[in-house]
């Protein structure tokens, strides 16, 4: 196929502009750039894949579409419930569809490296994840955290009764079957996120920092290209950069 022709939903946000830069970077054409308001139905219409960077409580709607017009999708909105995340993710199926909490190759690898760490130093080290972004984000914790936090879960067979967000008051000691989140939130920083293992002696930190959004944009057009050529189902960025 030729460059598929993007659709960015959420194109005048922070995410929406750095995409609308990255496409003319890669000579991607971009069919239509959406925000609330718009016909998304019409939008979507001009062109081969939707690209959502908009609220959490949009997308819904943008995955309805899609199906409805055969597009291809990638997600990159974060905030959804579980059950809202498990709903959309059916409803996604119908079509070729990437849905990353990030974009980024170099957190792709932090989630490898997460997992191997996890696996290998086991319940001694007491696994905590920290992440901070700015001041503007809506949604805590990041679903980069989230994706952190459910591979610690799946190494340590623990469930989501075991995470402790935040600490306050008279907690007890720590335990070994808890693993913590913290989401700290300040001026411009742009995403940043530490998996930590601790034990008695020794501390192992996973940090990734992004500097620049562009990163996590190049991610999602790299996705919008592999996607439209792939069967119906829902992909994560490990697919495309061929990790899984
Ligand atoms: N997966 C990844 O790699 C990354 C994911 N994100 C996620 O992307 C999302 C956007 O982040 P960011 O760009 O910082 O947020 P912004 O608030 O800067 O941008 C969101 C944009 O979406 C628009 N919008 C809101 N509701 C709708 C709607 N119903 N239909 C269409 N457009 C709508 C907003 O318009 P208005 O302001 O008028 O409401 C705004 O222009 C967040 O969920 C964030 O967590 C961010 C970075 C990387
Ligand atoms: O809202 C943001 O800015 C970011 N959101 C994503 C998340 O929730 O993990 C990815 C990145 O860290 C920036």
């Amino acid at each position: 196929m030729n460059a598929p022709r993007v659709v960015i939903v959420g194109a005048a946000g922070r995410m929406g502009q750095a995409l609308q830069t990255a496409a003319q970077t890669l000579s991607l054409p971009v069919a239509a750039t959406l925000d609330a308001g718009d016909d998304l139905a019409a939008g979507i219409a001009q062109g081969d894949v939707v690209v959502d960077f908009s609220f959490h409580a949009a997308t819904a709607e943008v995955v309805r579409l899609a199906v409805a017009q055969k597009k291809g999708l990638v997600i990159g909105t974060t905030g959804h419930s579980a059950e809202a995340k498990a709903e959309l993710t059916a409803a996604a199926a119908a079509v070729p569809t990437v849905w990353a909490g990030n974009y980024s190759v170099g957190v792709n690898l932090l989630y490898a490296l997460t997992r191997r760490a996890a696996s290998v130093l086991g319940a001694d080290y007491d696994a905590e994840v920290v992440e901070m972004h700015h001041r503007f984000k809506k949604d805590a914790p990041s679903g980069t955290a989230a994706r952190l936090l459910e591979i610690i879960l799946e190494e340590r067979k623990l469930t989501a009764d075991a995470l402790r967000h935040g600490r306050e008051g008279i907690t007890g000691e720590r335990t070994d079957s808890e693993v913590g989140i913290h989401s700290l939130r300040g001026g411009d920083v742009v995403g940043e996120h530490t998996a930590m293992f601790a034990a008695l002696g020794e501390r192992l930190e996973l940090t990734h920092k992004a500097t620049d959004r562009g990163i996590f944009a190049r991610g999602a057009l790299r996705a919008a290209q592999w996607v439209v050529d792939q069967q119906p189902g829902v992909y994560d960025m490990q697919h495309v950069l061929g990790l899984q």
